[in-house]
């Protein structure tokens, strides 16, 4: 592959471009927002300019709802010689591309995927090289499914490092209505818990609710939309945990029971969660492949004025350095802020003689 457009150049459509544009490819990048694209640019994810033919691979990674209508305008535009999308959800946005009355020669340059990886945060400042390594990245070709298209797509999780799987689309929503919208739903419940609850006892929060919760931070909107295209599978399992639940419940108050008999039936009822629990821990699968990339911060302080951050962004690629993360905190009551940019370890050096060079202030 030679050339993309990414068209939503948001957490995924960011990270897949600066994967790609470590791969050689020319990357093309648009968005509804054009600052969104500028900013994706300016992390060095590839050019806000448009392409001025045909690219190899339009990469559609705009929300759920969306997906359709986008693909079916850059497909009738002819922007690509292959289309995939990222969306969460696989059935409901190709029947909506396939009620949009395509010719067939042209839904067969389609093929819906979506990489088992992301974040709670939105948007491309959130986006990493490496979001995609490892983790698998789901593909649903069908009968129509032109070979080109099918190979173009391996080829774009192949520059992730991610791996690919091949499922039905209607299989594979069953599937991440186990694997990840119920277990939003139910991070959310968890974390909801907390909207009211007592400074004394939020104070006391340790990794184990930070890891329960971490994903009831995401976009509230974006997880409407992929709810909304998933609702059935979902509403199944989660009455399997309401049920669960009640058991629970049940167990715990038996063991406030005065009478010993139904105090032991309590702790069977709340061992058998515990087990259960256990043997689908298990099953979780380690993450494929290599392990994350441990980055260097290089901590640089800002003024808390426009500008600020594309000037940092240009001054590093000016110094050749990729920048594979960045994270900006805010100090409180003043107009400062300190931005922590994440780079390979043997990046650092240069990065940091060259931002001092150029007048930005460096902290530890
Ligand atoms: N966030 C995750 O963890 C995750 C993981 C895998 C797949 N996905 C899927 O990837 C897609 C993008 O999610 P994200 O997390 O990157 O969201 P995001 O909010 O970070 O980015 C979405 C981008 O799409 C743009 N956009 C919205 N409507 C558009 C349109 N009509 N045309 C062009 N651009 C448009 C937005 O301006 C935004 O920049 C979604 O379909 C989502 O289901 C998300
Ligand atoms: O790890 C996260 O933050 C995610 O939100 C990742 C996650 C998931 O549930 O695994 C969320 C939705 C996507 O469709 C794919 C991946």
């Amino acid at each position: 592959m030679r050339s993309a457009l990414v068209i939503g150049t948001g957490l995924i459509g960011t990270s897949a471009a600066l994967a790609l544009v470590q791969r050689g490819v020319i990357v093309h990048l648009v968005d509804h927002d054009p600052e969104q694209a500028r900013t994706a640019a300016a992390l060095g994810a590839g050019t806000d300019e448009a392409p001025d033919g045909p690219v190899d691979l339009a990469i559609v990674a705009a929300p759920p709802a969306h997906v359709a209508g986008v693909l079916a305008d850059a497909m009738r535009r002819g922007v690509a010689r292959g289309y995939v999308d990222v969306a969460s959800v696989k059935g409901g946005p190709r029947r909506e591309l396939e009620a949009l009355g395509l010719d067939l020669s042209v839904m067969s340059r389609y093929l819906g995927s979506h990489p088992m990886s992301g974040r709670e945060k939105s948007g491309p400042l959130a986006a990493t090289a490496d979001l995609f390594e490892g983790r698998p990245w789901v593909l649903t070709p069908t009968r129509d499914t032109d070979t080109e298209v099918l190979n173009l797509a391996l080829e774009l999780v192949s520059h992730c490092r991610a791996v690919p799987v091949v499922m039905d689309a209607d299989a594979h929503d069953r599937a991440v209505a186990l694997v990840s919208h119920m277990p939003h739903l139910v991070s959310s419940m968890v974390a909801a818990r907390l909207e009211h609850a007592a400074e004394a006892a939020v104070r006391l929060c340790g990794q184990g609710i930070r890891d329960v919760t971490r994903i009831a931070a995401s976009d509230p909107r974006m997880w409407i939309d992929i709810l909304s295209a998933n609702p059935g599978p979902v509403a199944d399992l989660l009455s399997d945990v309401a049920a669960d639940l009640g058991e629970t419940v049940e167990a715990l108050r038996a063991l406030q029971s005065s009478d010993e008999a139904k105090r032991r039936e309590g702790t069977a009822g709340i061992e058998d969660v515990l087990r259960r629990g256990n043997a689908g821990q298990v099953r979780v699968p380690g993450k494929h492949g290599s392990a994350p990339h441990r980055y260097e911060n290089v901590v640089v302080l800002i003024d808390d004025q426009p500008g600020q951050l594309a000037r940092i962004f240009a001054d590093a690629g000016r110094a050749g350095v990729n920048i594979e993360d960045v994270r900006i905190e805010h100090a409180t009551g003043q107009q400062a802020g300190l931005v922590q940019l994440m780079v390979e370890p043997k990046a650092a050096p240069a990065l940091k003689e060259a931002l001092r060079e150029r007048g930005w202030a460096l902290r530890q």
